[in-house]
């Protein structure tokens, strides 16, 4: 008898196992990661089946997942679409081996596939034409998303050759290539929305957009890996796809067929790997008797194939320490805590910052300084903290708190009802906020204006000269102002902070080797795993290295210099010390380097405070007298500040130096008030994206420039106005407004017209006549355009011209639609919803008629 304590368990499971699954097919925001759910699941297939009275045939263990949302019209599948069995490890798999091995006494071979993470999808094809697309579901009826599949390019609309079935059902994966998902991203940060956490929620909620041209335009891809017939094409499941490939479905050529478990494992093994160079994400291999006559007698259970098993790859996770947060604020004014741990080894590169996305997530995690903390990363290039080892905690330590004020201005920091992130307020104010705006106005997708890079902006910021986009048209005149400046170009990507490549320390420090070229240094640093080798470096490792050697010079002389540099103490003290900073991956501590420099009397703790103002070593004569006193005594300040002066450390450190200079020489400031003289001749809607206006990205700018013409038109629409237009919704409307209601932003556009930036269309006089004299035939009418048009851009065509005369487009269709203008091949879909509402539906020539009249 199952007790209370196991009844309440089965229960609570449950409906956290029912909150995950929403999170992840319905809303596409998962909150734990996939194997902390497999794991919830497990235990609780464990209970069920200790406790057979708990049962229940609702159980999320006896049913999939649900997508469906209730924008989309629902059709049953033809067969039910089922979930796969899963496992971690090889315990398991062997068990599966056995299990089927059991069942089937005859020879039999194994098929693997990669396991694609996207949306899963069920394709109809009737007479080689794609007639309907439906997601998952519930597993037995699913949201119809047709219109949004055929506009993936790698999804057949019509078969090639003519040895397909009449009808058959094709199943796969969408899936959002890497390269997509973080320019896709990006771009959402930037017009402040949340971003998606993986690239397979990214797919998901690309499938179910309302909008078929946003899907287009997102490139999604597919691969294919069931097809499903009447009858048995072949026996193979292998050689049936081998022919869907000849139809022109896209099928993984990784697909292999196996005889054993073992060289399953093998492909496998292979795959953890290798599998971080594909485009897609995958998480996982699937295993299937290729039979289907075996297939079909080990049959199913309610949830899933008996002769199938998905073997998961763990994310690849590491644990490392949490030094500090670090706290950016960007262009909007939201501020985003960034982690800086312990750098780590992590799936080939070496990461020592982690993101950690907002205030909720610190709080969630209970994040403490030195913390022992989880990283991964999840098809995102930067990885993210996922968990703490709470038990290692050290005692006394300090939790990390969300500042509340800003971290560069000090405005206390606001949040917006219902948004999880922390604002500056003070946009007019704060440094990053105003560098922010500048370096998105001059982006490429906006002004592109080039030579003006975020290290320059920051330069003349500095100097007073640019503290708005319109400040960028005055440049020109102050030329006497800006040739000479100079700065420091930094590249955290290839130099990150706080380390410095054996490379640049053997150039550096020489190691007896005196006046090495930065060349040589290379090839030594390229050749030795770690710094402390060049202690035992041979005449035959000096040798090998092929060193381009001065007249005289030979490898064994090489030799003697360095062993005679080890002879001596303080040499020798100052080489242990750079190796105590080793940190494994061609990179020597910066602390390590700082306390090679043997500043006088200066302590560990000191030197951290050292590196909180200069993240590079390059950076060291830059800190001022006045930043020494701060956190040193007057006199060790002053000691400090001149030690680095000193010719033979001033000498070393440049050596040091890993970073390019930026020079504002009389040819760069040429080049860069070319650039600003070229960009006034942009386009409208380049200027209004470059102004960031919040929600207002490209595309939208778009919309409007073609609507409004011009800025001064765009400041007098009303929100109506505003909303009536096809894509610009309540956020983007009631934003514009907040945007014009500001006089500091009516002053900003004053500047820009009174220096020539481009605001608005330049159209002669008589392409603006024709425009204003189209008959506005079609005022007042809602039209949803529909089904394929010969080209796609005809069917843009089409919109416009409804726009163009006075009428509205919109996407569904509701009771307010006045016409359904009607391609061929329209989704069934619409034409039902259309019919059911009465709406008229035309064709191209109908619709051109309407105009005529
Ligand atoms: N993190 C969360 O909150 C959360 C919530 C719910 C589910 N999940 C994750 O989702 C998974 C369960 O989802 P599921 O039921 O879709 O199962 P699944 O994703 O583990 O496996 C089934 C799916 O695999 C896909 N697939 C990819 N390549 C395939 C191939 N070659 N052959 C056959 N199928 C292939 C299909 O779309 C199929 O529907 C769990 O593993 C869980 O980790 C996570
Ligand atoms: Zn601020």
């Amino acid at each position: 008898m199952a007790s209370i304590e196991a009844k309440n368990k089965v229960e609570k499971l449950r409906s956290e196992i029912h909150k995950h699954n929403h999170n992840y097919y319905v809303l596409n925001q998962p909150t734990i990661d996939d194997y902390d759910f497999d794991m919830l699941l497990k235990e609780l297939e464990k209970l069920e089946s200790q406790y057979p009275e708990l049962k229940d045939p609702n159980s999320p263990t006896k049913r999939v997942g649900s997508d469906l949302n209730k924008e989309f019209i629902q059709k049953s599948h033809d067969y039910p679409m089922l979930s796969l069995s899963n496992t971690y490890n090889y315990t398991e798999l062997y068990e599966f081996d056995q299990r089927i091995k059991k069942n089937i006494p005859e020879q039999f071979s194994y098929e693997c596939e990669l396991k694609f993470d996207g949306s899963s999808i069920s394709l109809q094809y009737e007479n080689g034409k794609l007639t309907q697309a439906l997601t998952r579901g519930n597993g037995e009826v699913g949201d119809d998303v047709t219109q949004n599949v055929r506009t993936i390019k790698s999804i057949p609309l019509e078969l090639q050759g003519d040895n397909y079935p009449d009808r058959f059902v094709i199943r796969g994966e969408i899936l959002l290539p890497f390269k997509t998902f973080d320019r896709l991203n990006t771009q959402r940060a930037a017009e402040g929305e949340t971003r998606f956490a993986n690239p397979r929620n990214a797919a998901s909620g690309t499938l179910k957009l309302q909008n078929s041209s946003i899907v287009a335009k997102r490139s999604l891809d597919a691969y294919f890996y069931d097809l499903l017939t009447e009858a048995p094409l072949k026996d193979g499941h292998y050689e049936t796809l081998d022919q869907a490939k000849s139809w022109g479905f896209k099928i993984s050529k990784e697909n292999k067929k196996c005889n054993t478990i073992e060289e399953v494992i093998e492909y496998l093994e292979k795959w953890d790997k290798k599998r971080e160079n594909l485009e897609v994400a995958t998480d996982g291999v699937v295993i299937k008797v290729n039979s289907k006559t075996l297939q079909n007698r080990l049959g199913f259970t309610a949830k899933s194939p008996r002769w199938a098993v998905a073997y998961k790859f763990k994310a690849e996770r590491e644990i490392t320490t949490l030094q500090s947060v670090s706290y950016q604020v960007g262009r909007t004014g939201a501020v985003t805590p960034v982690a800086n741990l312990t750098p780590v080894s992590l799936a080939g590169t070496t990461v020592q910052r982690a993101s950690l996305h907002n205030a909720d997530i610190i709080e969630n995690l209970d994040l403490h300084l030195q913390d022992q903390v989880y990283i991964e990363k999840g098809g995102e290039i930067i990885p993210k903290i996922v968990g703490v080892e709470y038990a290692l905690r050290k005692e006394g330590a300090a939790p990390v708190l969300f500042p509340k004020s800003c971290p560069e201005c000090h405005t206390p920091l606001e949040r917006n009802e219902g948004e999880a992130a922390y604002y500056c307020p003070n946009y007019l104010g704060c440094a990053p906020q105003i560098r922010g705006k500048i370096e998105h106005f001059v982006s490429r997708n906006a002004m592109n204006i080039e030579w003006l890079g975020k290290e320059t902006i920051q330069l003349l910021y500095n100097q007073g000269l640019l503290n708005s986009v319109a400040d960028i048209y005055r440049l020109p005149n102050r030329r006497d102002k800006i040739e000479g400046l100079e700065t420091i170009k930094r590249d955290d990507e290839k130099h990150p902070p706080l380390m410095v490549s054996y490379e640049r320390i053997i150039y550096a420090f020489q190691f007896g080797i005196q006046g090495i070229s930065l060349a040589n240094a290379k090839k030594i640093a390229n050749n030795i795993s770690s710094l402390k080798e060049l202690e035992d470096i041979t005449v035959e490792h000096i040798d090998s290295l092929s060193l381009t050697l001065k007249k005289g010079e030979s490898s064994n002389h090489i030799l003697r210099q360095i062993l005679t540099f080890f002879r001596i103490p303080i040499q020798k003290q100052i080489f242990d010390t750079l190796c105590q900073g080793d940190m494994s991956n061609g990179n020597i501590s910066l602390s390590a380097v700082i306390k090679a420099l043997k500043i006088p009397n200066i302590t560990d703790q000191e030197i951290a405070e050292i590196m909180d103002h200069a993240p590079f070593a390059v950076l060291l004569p830059n800190i001022t007298l006045d930043t020494w006193k701060s956190f040193l005594p007057e006199q060790k300040a002053v000691v400090a500040f001149n030690y680095i002066r000193n010719p033979r450390v001033d000498k070393l450190i440049s050596r040091l130096n890993q970073l390019s200079k930026i020079s504002l020489k009389q040819k760069s400031v040429d080049n860069l008030f070319q650039a600003i003289e070229k960009s006034k001749s942009n386009t409208f809607h380049q200027l209004l994206f470059g102004l960031g206006i919040r929600f207002i990205g490209a595309t939208a700018a778009k919309t409007l420039a073609k609507k409004f013409h011009s800025i001064e038109s765009l400041r007098a629409a009303s929100y109506q106005e505003l909303l009536d237009i096809n894509d610009i919704g309540e956020k983007m409307a009631n934003s514009i407004r907040r945007y014009f209601e500001k006089q500091e932003n009516i002053d900003l556009i004053d500047s820009l017209t009174t220096l020539g930036a481009p605001v608005g269309t330049s159209i002669d006089g008589e392409q603006e006549a024709s425009i204003s004299e189209l008959p506005s035939t079609l005022d007042g009418l809602i039209f949803v355009i529909s089904g394929n048009f010969g080209t796609s851009q005809r069917r843009k065509e089409l919109g416009e011209i409804v726009e163009d005369h006075g009428g509205k487009l919109t996407s569904s269709i509701s009771k307010k639609t006045n016409y359904l203008i009607a391609g061929d091949n329209i989704g069934p879909s619409k034409l039902e919803k259309a019919q059911a509402l009465e709406i008229p539906i035309i064709n191209e020539e109908g619709f051109l008629a309407m105009l005529e009249q």
